[in-house]
């Protein structure tokens, strides 16, 4: 049964900043499928890449798994390969709790380690799939590199780091219209106005985007060859990208 996201209807005397606790673990499916846009073509190409670059005897990783879409998109593509596990890890307790219930429900051959912790603390092992979808955004800016450096280290040649993001635009007037539409992408799956203001407000402090050309030019620092968009709607964009 999935449950309606209501969380922002009501006028709230103070904003709090956003966290995922048990009452966002509730809706977090309707939530995320009505704010994001693209996240169900995002998580079949999730699907289609994971098939494409998971190796024979390698970790399959899901950084900020939440409830396990991304794991369960891999789990489903990868089946026909030779010995891969699936690691999944979210530092909110309610989201794993829930992520190794959701996940029961599908039989599957593929072994599935679904871990609390915080990503910056994960050990990133031969790995020939990293997933990160939507969860670098919440990581603070400084040690973003610090990340994405041992993500680079943990993974063989020939793996691949799939990062999605909302960005921000570099230029402030096309930053607006990007989140302009964004908005009404909102409004037209019926969020209020007082809901998307609200929620704006409480991830504003907990969300901070880069533009696509800072996570491109970080990519390449980092040694990954040739990094690419390969979905965008809006603010939102899905990336790929290799280590040589
Ligand atoms: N430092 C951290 N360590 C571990 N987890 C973290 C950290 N920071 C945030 N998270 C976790 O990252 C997830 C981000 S949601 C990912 C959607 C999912 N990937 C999906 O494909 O459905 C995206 C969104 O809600 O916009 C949350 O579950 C946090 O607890
Ligand atoms: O809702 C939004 O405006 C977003 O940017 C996406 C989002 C989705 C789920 C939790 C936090 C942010």
């Amino acid at each position: 049964m999935i449950k309606r996201d209501s969380l922002f209807a009501e006028p709230l005397t103070q904003v709090s900043d956003f966290v995922f606790d048990e009452k966002v673990v509730e809706v977090f499916p309707d939530m995320i499928n009505r704010s994001v846009p693209g996240y169900q073509s995002i998580l079949h190409g999730i699907g289609q890449l994971a098939a494409r670059f998971a190796q024979p005897h390698s970790n399959l990783y899901d950084l900020g798994c939440s409830l396990g879409a991304a794991t369960l998109a891999m789990r489903q593509n990868v089946a026909h390969i030779d010995d891969v596990k699936l690691i999944g890890i979210d530092n909110s307790p309610a989201m794993v709790e829930r992520c190794k219930l959701h996940l029961q429900g599908y039989r599957s051959a593929v072994p599935a380690d679904i871990r609390c912790e915080d990503i910056r603390d994960t050990r990133i092992e031969e790995a020939s799939v990293v997933v990160m979808n939507f969860t670098l955004q919440f990581v603070p800016p400084a040690q973003r590199d610090a990340l994405l450096a041992a993500i680079f280290a943990g993974l063989r040649p020939g793996g691949v780091l799939l990062l999605s993001e909302k960005f921000k635009s570099p230029d402030p007037a096309m930053d607006e219209v990007l989140i302009d539409l964004h908005h009404q992408f909102k409004r037209a799956n019926g969020y209020s106005e007082l809901e998307i203001s609200q929620k704006r407000a409480a991830i504003e402090n907990v969300m901070q985007p880069d533009t696509l050309s800072t996570h491109q030019q970080r990519l390449q620092r980092l040694g990954f060859h040739q990094p690419q968009v390969w979905f965008q709607c809006y603010n939102f964009a899905a990336m790929l990208a290799v280590k040589p």
